[in-house]
């Protein structure tokens, strides 16, 4: 047999946490030795007895074989949830580029000592036929809150009080006088934290369709075969993608597992979050950004003490310290908050897959618009693919999408931000009273210039990525630095109708005023939901009918169900076309799709009219006849061309110092010490170029880019950089590198 070696990180709090050491593993042990165990060692000259933590294991050891020592033997129960995560830190420091501190900071939540705050519950104690008639009740009288509480516990029969409080905002002086009546009680934590005392959900459950059933089946005769791998669900918006999540949750609890189900924090919407809690009550938690830290330690001490089966929450969920991991589920799998911004850099879907395989867990991505990374994969047969093609409730149907040429609009004389096809939509839709929502699909920066004549924005010849707008003088690529100075007219028809291009959401409130006097508003963007629960308010306000008109950014895309709604107006397409970086088409063609999907849920047919300057972008085209394989196929061939993700995989090499100086020549000499490693490597470099927020904070920002088909010659040359900047404190000492993979 050979011999096998086992790499260690010796216990955390120690400071060397950022090197392992190799022990070999003696035979008896081999069977119980794996990543995650927690093993007792050996360890300096006196050989005392440590902990230590196996990341890894190897058929090779970086060390002397005859002088290498042996583990002495495993710590009872030794693959806890905590060594695991533990193990899992280390993969996360050596892919993605950070020190195991940052890492361990990431899969551990931080001990504070802050005074857990009391969990309370509402408990509904109606009758469901009481219930209804409360409800009715509640709505003859024109009680607003109290008709979202009772409609609430029509879903769920008990609801937090933190979500009843913050996110349905409900306030004392509604509850207190339904508390004073006897309809509802609110409990304490014990209570809460009991299951036996709740009563059981009378959540209706859905018949699944047969292409819902399909993937339960397919999924459950896997699971029970101890098979575990990747699914990816392409489903249609409204296809029903939540009730099959549901039932393989329910599959997998059923057999003493647990899951985690990640959603993005801006769909984890009080709707969301009552329909996992009316149907699995309080085996469920969640974790969202506005809990504090000790609410986030409390939760996660609910689940290491086998209190929960299921934990919802966005990419920190993923952390959860369950034992018994049997299922991880990543809803909106495309969405750009599953990476995280600070290093270490991970993308969630790739540490889920390491956790699932860790844990022996299966692992379910969804989505209407995968991401092309996904698809790619379920293309390639890593992941299983399971389609959803229709709309899951009964007499719903897909909307019928319109485009509206703008540059037609300007041509003829419309220079208003509505074109002729979305007004007289608007105005019919005002008088039948029902609703409709205008979208701005606005990324924060996106100063680029394009053309109102022809549509064209002004791109990069070597990168083929939109050039930013410097001080209104200069045009400037932020992938290699190509610059050339603002032109007068447009490069391609030579029409003068050229600027930056960008409308706020108020300045688009204040058109659709003038247009639409009578209509009633509302806005959501990032300043009208600053404050606890605006988000929240503003939703509920239009579901109930207060508004006609919803205008907003991409917040308003996600998730929502608003059966009312049967006009979608997209305002400007082209603004995320034309972002400076290569997923400019991937993003646009996201958006519209969700967009589209908000229009017609219910038994009302929905229209979509999609505005914009470039009609014949393929983008708008396979979104306009909602076919995502087409867009997938074009938007390859771009990626392929320019060796962008996935096709290659990108490592970001991020400079940054408060010296300007010592920036540019640290990260000239990375660039000269990399050109002929990449040159032997095949691996392609751009850069170094200033990054497309040169200054932020007096700190200065560059950029290399490396592309290489190949991850592990990518991380190499990581590794080989990290070496040479160690060794010249002269260049680094001022500079932070950071590294990103895409
Ligand atoms: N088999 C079914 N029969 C009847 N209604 C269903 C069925 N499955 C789902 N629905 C209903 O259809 C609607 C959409 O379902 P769901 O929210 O699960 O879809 P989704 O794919 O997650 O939607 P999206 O991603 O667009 O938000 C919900 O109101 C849900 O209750
Ligand atoms: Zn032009
Ligand atoms: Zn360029």
């Amino acid at each position: 047999m050979t011999e096998q070696y086992a790499r260690i990180i010796i216990d955390i709090s120690h400071e060397k946490v950022d090197r392992t050491f190799d022990y070999r593993i003696p035979e008896r042990l081999s069977e119980e030795v794996s990543v995650g165990s927690l093993v007792l060692i050996p360890f300096g000259k006196g050989n005392a007895m440590r902990k230590g933590y196996v990341v890894g294991i190897t058929p090779h050891a970086d060390y002397d074989k005859d002088k290498i020592k042996e583990i002495a033997g495993i710590v009872t129960d030794s693959v806890t949830a905590e060594s695991l995560l533990i193990s899992l830190a280390w993969w996360l420091k050596e892919q993605y580029g950070s020190t195991m501190n940052q890492a361990l900071k990431t899969v551990l939540p931080v001990k504070q000592k802050i005074k857990p705050k009391e969990k309370k519950i509402l408990r509904c104690l109606l009758k469901p036929e009481e219930l209804k008639k409360a409800l009715e009740e509640a709505e003859r009288k024109n009680y607003k809150a109290r008709f979202r509480l009772f409609q609430a516990f029509m879903e769920s029969p008990m609801i937090p009080y933190e979500i009843a409080v913050n996110q349905m905002n409900l306030s004392s002086a509604t509850l207190k006088p339904v508390i004073e009546k006897g309809l509802i009680t609110l409990e304490s934590e014990e209570v809460y934290r009991n299951p036996i005392t709740l009563k059981k959900s009378h959540a209706q459950h859905v018949l699944l369709n047969q292409e819902q059933q399909t993937i339960v089946d397919a999924f459950q005769r896997d699971y029970s075969e101890n098979i575990r791998k990747t699914y990816l669900i392409h489903g249609v918006t409204g296809s029903g993608k939540t009730e099959v999540y549901m039932e393989l949750i329910d599959r997998v609890i059923q057999e003493g597992k647990q899951v985690i189900v990640l959603i993005p924090e801006i769909a984890l919407t009080y709707q969301t979050v009552m329909r996992f809690y009316g149907r699995f009550g309080s085996r469920v938690s969640i974790i969202n950004s506005r809990l504090s830290a000790g609410e986030r330690y409390d939760q996660f001490e609910r689940a290491r003490n086998g209190d929960i089966d299921i934990m919802i929450g966005p990419r920190s969920a993923l952390f959860t310290p369950f034992s018994r991991l049997g299922l991880i589920l990543i809803d909106e799998e495309h969405e750009g908050a599953y990476k995280s911004e600070v290093v270490p850099r991970y993308h969630a879907r790739e540490v889920a897959e390491k956790r699932a395989s860790m844990q022996n867990a299966s692992l379910v991505l969804g989505s209407a618009t995968p991401s092309l990374e996904a698809y790619t994969k379920a293309l390639r047969g890593e992941y299983s693919l399971f389609l959803l093609t229709e709309r899951a409730k009964k007499d719903s149907r897909m909307a019928n999408v319109w485009v509206a040429d703008l540059r037609q609009e300007l041509k003829e004389g419309n220079k208003t931000i509505f074109s002729r096809p979305l007004k007289e939509k608007m105005e019919e839709r005002l008088a039948k009273k029902e609703q409709i929502m205008l979208f701005i699909n606005r990324r924060g920066y996106a100063n680029f210039v394009s053309c109102r004549s022809c549509g064209d924005a002004i791109r990069c010849p070597h990168c083929d990525v939109t050039l930013t707008l410097h001080n209104n003088r200069s045009l400037v690529c932020h992938y290699c630095g190509h610059t050339i100075p603002m032109p007068n007219e447009c490069p391609s028809c030579g029409s003068p109708y050229i600027a930056n291009f960008g409308v706020g959401t108020q300045k688009i409130e204040q058109m659709t005023k003038k247009m639409f006097p009578s209509a009633r508003i509302l806005r959501m963007d990032l300043d009208t939901t600053k404050k606890k629960g605006g988000h929240e308010e503003i939703l509920t306000a239009f579901s109930e009918g207060e508004a006609d008109i919803l205008i907003g950014t991409q917040m308003i895309v996600k998730g929502h169900d608003f059966p009312n709604v049967t006009l979608v107006g997209v305002l400007a397409a082209d603004l995320s076309l034309y972002t400076p970086d290569y997923r400019g088409a991937e993003r646009t063609f996201q958006l519209l799709t969700q967009a589209a999907g908000r229009a017609g849920r219910d038994e009302k047919p929905g229209d979509v009219v999609i505005q914009t300057y470039s009609p014949e972008h393929y983008a708008i085209t396979t979104a306009a006849s909602q076919d995502y394989p087409a867009f997938y196929e074009q938007e390859m061939v771009f990626r392929r061309m320019m060796k962008y993700p996935p096709a290659n995989v990108l490592l970001t090499i991020q400079f940054s110092s408060k010296n300007e100086e010592a920036l540019i020549s640290a990260s000239e000499a990375v660039a000269a010490y990399v050109t002929p490693l990449a040159e032997k490597e095949m691996v392609q470099t751009i850069g170094p170029s200033e990054a497309s927020v040169y200054k932020i904070n007096d700190i200065y920002r560059k950029i290399l880019y490396l592309k290489h088909v190949n991850y592990d010659i990518l991380i190499k040359i990581r590794d080989q950089i990290d070496g040479f900047s160690e060794n010249r404190p002269d260049l680094f000492d001022l500079v932070l590198i950071q590294y990103d993979f895409s």
